[in-house]
């Protein structure tokens, strides 16, 4: 049976500012299911940033309702319902790689001995147990971005968001993290929803890819990836991924 995680119907986002306004989402409708890795992809201003927020509830549409792990997207933000990974890590450089992962177990006041336990389990997880007592600065943009990652799930929450968090990487680091986050994704099987505006990218991680258009964003395909899993990197080279990467280009032609 199927789960609904997060459930949009007719959502819209006007911002508003001075006598000028801007139509960033236009009745937006969405079903993700529990477990699922989705990508949210399209061009710069087509609104995927405003839509995670939205599901995240930092920002309150305009119109439309969003139902987050079975209530609404506050009860979710406050049960910690998710984590959430940014484009840049936003690390804090005075704490060891090890102390920033447990931040948010600090700030729920975890025990300390639980504390430790989990940190641990969780830089095994990213791969950064030999990087524990680094501080951020000593580590390069890719593993700063896995620290992001294991803090973000240090509250081993039911959905991941993550705002384009590669996209700041060269394309070598960009695909290897690619691969990492799918290895990390087999373990926990948390719902996933990854902004992106790369179609390579999207098609290598997700079960479906939500393509958005630009001005007003509304969402303009749903696309199923139906490659097998496990995926590493010599899916890159098939005609199978050079197919969905074709239809979904071919998707945003004439919008
Ligand atoms: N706080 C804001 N006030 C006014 N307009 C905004 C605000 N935030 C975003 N917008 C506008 O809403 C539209 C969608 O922006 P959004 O950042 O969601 O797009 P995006 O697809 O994530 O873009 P990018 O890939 O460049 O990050 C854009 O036209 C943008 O200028």
């Amino acid at each position: 049976m199927t789960i609904s995680e997060i459930e949009l119907q007719n959502v819209s986002m006007r911002y508003s500012a001075d006598q000028s306004s801007t139509l960033a989402l236009q009745d937006v409708s969405l079903n993700i299911t529990k477990g699922e890795f989705i990508s949210l992809l399209g061009p710069s201003g087509c609104g995927k940033t405003t839509l995670l927020r939205i599901i995240a509830d930092l920002l309150q549409p305009s119109e439309g309702t969003v139902k987050v792990a079975g209530g609404s997207a506050k009860e979710a933000r406050l049960s910690q319902k998710y984590g959430i990974v940014f484009q840049n890590p936003v690390l804090y450089d005075w704490r060891k790689v090890r102390d920033n992962i447990m931040l948010p177990l600090e700030l729920m006041k975890v025990s300390k001995q639980a504390r430790i336990h989990k940190a641990e389990e969780l830089l095994e997880l990213v791969g950064l147990t030999k990087f524990a007592d680094k501080y951020p600065w000593q580590l390069s943009g890719g593993m700063q971005q896995r620290v992001a990652i294991a803090r973000a799930l240090a509250m081993e929450p039911e959905i991941l968001l993550m705002d384009e968090p590669f996209s700041a990487l060269d394309e070598f680091s960009r695909e290897r993290l690619n691969e990492e986050l799918l290895a990390i994704w087999s373990k926990i099987r948390s719902t996933v929803v990854f902004v992106t505006h790369s179609i390579p990218e999207s098609v290598f991680l997700s079960d479906r890819v939500f393509v958005l258009s630009p001005h007003p964003g509304r969402l303009s395909a749903v696309v199923d990836i139906d490659l097998p899993r496990p995926r590493n990197k010599e899916l890159r080279n098939d005609p199978a991924f050079f197919q969905l990467i074709a239809t979904i280009r071919d998707s945003f032609e004439g919008v």
